[in-house]
């Protein structure tokens, strides 16, 4: 009999090339500069060759995904916002009008929004691709937000949507009223936190709003005290996007696509990928550290350093297309700049 949950993940190579790595090393180490005065741009060149197995670093077709959906916790009065600003804005994604549509067109992304589980029904769009796992999560504080053949069904559907996918880069965002909450309760789970080290304002909660969603989200996490296990962790305090965005990032990875991680939802969703293929962080490049409280921390268990920190916390993949520019630098240094030798530039005095 054929088990339909089944979880069915990509094989993931690392990316360590000790031969590689060396040659990329000294690549960067002979440019026309004091050793390691590029800093964490010549990080990134590191890792950016490594995934590419290549010294020269080309980016073709890079694309940008927008996951979104609902979430069942929203009823508990978690967000600044009501549940209908999800269809709302992915109404004005499709029309162009915000903010990620903004960056994408200034950074040459091309831009798609996946229905993870919004509520309502979205009208065809050729920018909209309807991947719905159901109308929204249920609410989490009473039982697990959705079912595991659900979030298996969304992990692969993830995965599907990158298959298709052209390019060598993709940048994932999301859009879900009230996901600054599932995402705190998977890093609080993943990363065995304090729950009250990792909730925030998220679109913007006053104080007595922020002491009602801790004491929500404590509710929530001590109801699913038992569930330990990421695929099961995921089913009980995830969302639709955030599985999806997930499956789509381990696809990616799988590929040896560069991945650009957003914000404080798109990094719960690397860290689920992480928690369930450890080899896919070689593949992400956190672009931000955003002002949700406790992104710094998953960005930290994760031993990851951002690339940008801006004070942003928007989400819907901002704050990774606003790193972009970073890693084309990266790629043209690498590609352009002098080596001592070849420029004739007299190398570190020896004292
Ligand atoms: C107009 C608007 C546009 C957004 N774009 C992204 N988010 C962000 O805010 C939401 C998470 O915060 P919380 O958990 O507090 O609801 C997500 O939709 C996230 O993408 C937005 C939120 C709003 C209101
Ligand atoms: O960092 C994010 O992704 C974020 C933070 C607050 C609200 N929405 C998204």
């Amino acid at each position: 009999m054929t088990d339909n949950t089944a979880l069915l993940l990509p094989a993931i190579e690392a990316t360590a090339d000790a031969a590689l790595a060396a040659r990329l090393q000294h690549l960067i180490d002979h440019k026309t500069k004091p050793l390691g005065a590029l800093g964490q741009l010549e990080t990134l060149a590191l890792q950016l060759g490594l995934i590419q197995r290549s010294e020269t670093i080309r980016f073709y077709a890079p694309q940008m995904v927008v996951f979104a959906a609902d979430h069942g916790i929203a009823s508990e009065g978690v967000s600044a916002f009501p549940q209908a600003v999800t269809l709302q804005m992915v109404g004005n994604m499709l029309a162009g009008g915000a903010a990620i549509n903004v960056f994408a067109r200034q950074h040459g992304f091309a831009l798609q929004v996946v229905d993870a589980g919004v509520a309502a029904e979205l009208a065809a769009h050729p920018q909209l691709l309807q991947r719905k796992i159901g109308a929204g999560t249920a609410n989490l504080c009473a039982g697990p937000a959705m079912s595991s053949a659900q979030a298996v069904q969304a992990i692969h559907a993830g995965m599907a949507v990158v298959k298709d996918l052209p390019g060598n880069v993709v940048a994932f965002g999301e859009m879900g009223i009230a996901n600054t909450s599932p995402a705190a309760l998977l890093l609080a789970r993943l990363a065995r936190l304090p729950i009250s080290e990792v909730v925030g304002r998220g679109t913007g909660l006053d104080d007595a709003q922020l002491v009602h969603k801790r004491s929500v989200l404590t509710r929530a996490l001590a109801h699913h005290a038992d569930v330990q296990e990421p695929l099961a962790v995921l089913a009980a305090l995830g969302g639709f996007e955030i599985a999806m965005m997930a499956g789509a990032m381990l696809q990616a990875a799988s590929e040896r696509r560069v991945v650009l991680v957003d914000g404080f939802i798109a990094g719960a969703a690397a860290l689920v990928a992480c928690a369930l293929l450890p080899a896919a962080k070689d593949y992400l490049v956190f672009c931000h550290c955003s002002a949700e409280r406790g992104h710094h921390l998953l960005l930290a268990h994760l031993q990851a350093t951002p690339l940008l920190n801006l004070d942003m916390r928007l989400g819907e993949g901002t704050g990774a297309l606003l790193a972009w520019p970073l890693l084309q630098s990266a790629s043209l240094f690498l590609a352009e700049m002098a080596s001592f030798d070849s420029a004739g530039v007299s190398g570190k005095t020896e004292i």
